[in-house]
């Protein structure tokens, strides 16, 4: 599903060049559901962006579903994350003048799908992160857990095979936090979408079973669950 071969990010700044990212190999099977944790600043987000195509490695290579990304032209980019990718984020960045269901219509709209269909599709996403009639409201009226929801179903409305989330817990309380794990693990393991999310939250640990720690722009642990510490890196037997 994605891989990243000795990809590299880095930043000109008037101080000198600063290496964000610096000489990363991943590899992320299909209907895995990885969590990438680490420190602050540790470059966890510039590499959930380089995943989904926000942006682009300086060096390296980023392969997704087949897709050679640094060989897309801008348009190309676009056409891929709109299609291939559902993005959650920390402040779940739903458009405020918009109602929940225009919210998740958005790319279907976009991608000139029949009205018809998108009504039907919105109603049966709206089912699956269970929030039944709350189509007609906006944003700012639902708490923060039923925006994150919107968000998911926003991001499931192309039928992507991959979501990248980041912080996507953030935000919220415990409860909802756990609320919003236990629905991408649901999606994880009944539609096997692969899942990626960028989180501190330690619930989330639990819930994904593998584990992505970063420091200082460098993958430093590569672990899946039930395999122990003092066996190879998970990447390495990708
Ligand atoms: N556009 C930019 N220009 C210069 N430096 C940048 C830019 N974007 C990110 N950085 C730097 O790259 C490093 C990694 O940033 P990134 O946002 O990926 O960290 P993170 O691990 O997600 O942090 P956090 O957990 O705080 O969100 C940071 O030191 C940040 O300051």
């Amino acid at each position: 599903m994605i891989s990243i071969q000795d990809v590299s990010k880095v930043y000109s700044l008037e101080s000198g060049d600063f290496f964000a990212l610096k000489h990363n190999n991943v590899h992320i099977k299909n209907g895995e559901f990885v969590a990438i944790m680490g420190p602050s600043g540790s470059g966890k987000s510039t590499l959930l962006q380089l995943m989904g195509g926000l942006d682009l490695p300086t060096t390296g290579e980023m392969i997704v579903d087949g897709v050679h990304l640094n060989k897309l032209n801008e348009k190309e980019r676009t056409l891929f994350r709109r299609t291939k990718v559902g993005f959650v984020f920390q402040n779940y960045q739903l458009l405020p003048m918009m109602t929940v269901a225009e919210n998740i219509a958005l790319a279907l709209s976009a991608n000139k799908t029949p009205k018809d269909e998108i009504l039907h599709r919105v109603k049966q996403l709206m089912k699956d992160v269970n929030l039944e009639g709350k189509e007609s409201q906006f944003p700012s009226q639902l708490s923060g857990g039923q925006q994150q929801r919107v968000a998911i179903a926003r991001a499931l409305a192309m039928k992507p095979q991959l979501i990248l989330a980041d912080e996507p817990t953030g935000n919220l309380d415990q409860k909802n936090g756990t609320d919003i794990l236990q629905l991408l693990s649901k999606l994880n393991k009944e539609e096997k979408i692969t899942i990626v999310i960028v989180t501190h939250d330690e619930q989330a640990a639990k819930v994904a079973d593998r584990i992505i720690l970063i420091s200082d722009g460098e993958i430093v642990q590569d672990r899946r669950k039930g395999v122990a510490r003092n066996e190879p890196l998970a990447s390495s037997m990708a």
